[in-house]
């Protein structure tokens, strides 16, 4: 596929879609207890195919095996670690890409080394919140508020860009506009309706969409990445023209991204570049 310079994105964005609902690539999952739900229905929704593995005894079989992985931090402890750094290490070794999801990166001094361990195995893509992707960036400790965000993510770009040079992955921030950077080009995704911030693992579930994105197109992992966060955007956008609150945004939200069709996709996919 030829990168988004050449392209426009709408349909960039509608033939990686596509591409998902036709390969259903196999995603693995390592990720927390709170969002196993959520992101393996939004998987589903997307056409993908998650599997939650997370033993270390089966990864050797298993992981080779999968299109891509996404590591999800949420509910680290120190039982999990060793499985996640496998799952990475099985994942690069076999030319699989795979997606970080540094979850409140910044609570704690356990969770933040853990974080640059997992950054040095060398992620395709990194996707968190503001907060996250700045406590990651700097390597401190102490200024998020756990899970959620303090930051818009506006203010990250420029924490976001020195980690994609520093890490050789794409990064991804989510928030108001979604921010997408491999160090050098910076897009914008605009997409999204602000109450998916009260709907718990939106954010994981993107991360494990952009998973999906990247098993189809591994080698532009920053127009798969622009595309799942637009089209997730999309997704809620349309699923709060039937939602109540949360909870009814939540079910519409699965229901919108596994009925999107491509004039949906062409007339919403608001994605600019903004260097
Ligand atoms: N103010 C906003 N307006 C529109 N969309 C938003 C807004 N804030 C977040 N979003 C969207 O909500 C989704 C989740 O992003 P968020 O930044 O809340 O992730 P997160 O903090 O990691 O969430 P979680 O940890 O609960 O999984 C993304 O698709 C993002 O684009
Ligand atoms: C609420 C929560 N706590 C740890 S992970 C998680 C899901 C959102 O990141
Ligand atoms: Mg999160």
């Amino acid at each position: 596929m030829e990168g988004a310079g050449a392209m426009e994105w709408g349909p960039l964005a509608w033939s990686l879609l596509s591409r998902v609902r036709q390969q259903s690539p196999l995603v693995q999952c390592i990720t927390n207890f709170v969002s196993m739900d959520l992101m393996a229905n939004v998987l589903l929704s997307a056409g993908a195919s998650p599997a939650m593995i997370h033993s270390l005894e089966e990864l050797p079989e298993f992981t080779p095996n999968a299109h891509a992985l996404c590591i999800n931090v949420g509910t680290l402890t120190s039982h999990w670690l060793p499985a996640m750094k496998a799952a990475a290490s099985l994942a690069v070794q076999h030319g699989k890409p795979w997606v970080l999801d540094p979850v409140a990166a910044g609570a704690s001094s356990f969770r933040l080394k853990a974080c640059t361990e997992l950054v040095d195995l060398r992620p395709t893509v990194i996707r968190g919140n503001g907060s996250e992707i700045m406590a990651l960036a700097d390597a401190t400790v102490g200024t998020a508020k756990g899970v959620d965000s303090a930051h818009n993510s506006m203010d990250a770009v420029e924490a976001a860009k020195s980690l994609a040079l520093s890490s050789g992955a794409v990064v991804a921030v989510t928030g108001a506009v979604d921010i997408i950077t491999d160090g050098h080009r910076v897009a914008g995704a605009a997409n999204g309706v602000a109450l998916l911030q009260k709907i718990t693992a939106t954010g994981c579930s993107v991360t494990a969409l952009i998973a999906a994105f990247v098993a189809v197109d591994p080698t532009h992992a920053f127009e798969a990445t622009a595309s799942a966060l637009s089209i997730f955007g999309v997704a809620a956008e349309m699923g709060i023209e039937m939602a109540k609150g949360p909870a009814s945004l939540r079910v519409h939200l699965i229901d919108s991204l596994y009925g999107i069709d491509e004039a949906s996709v062409l007339s919403r996919v608001k994605i600019t570049h903004m260097k």
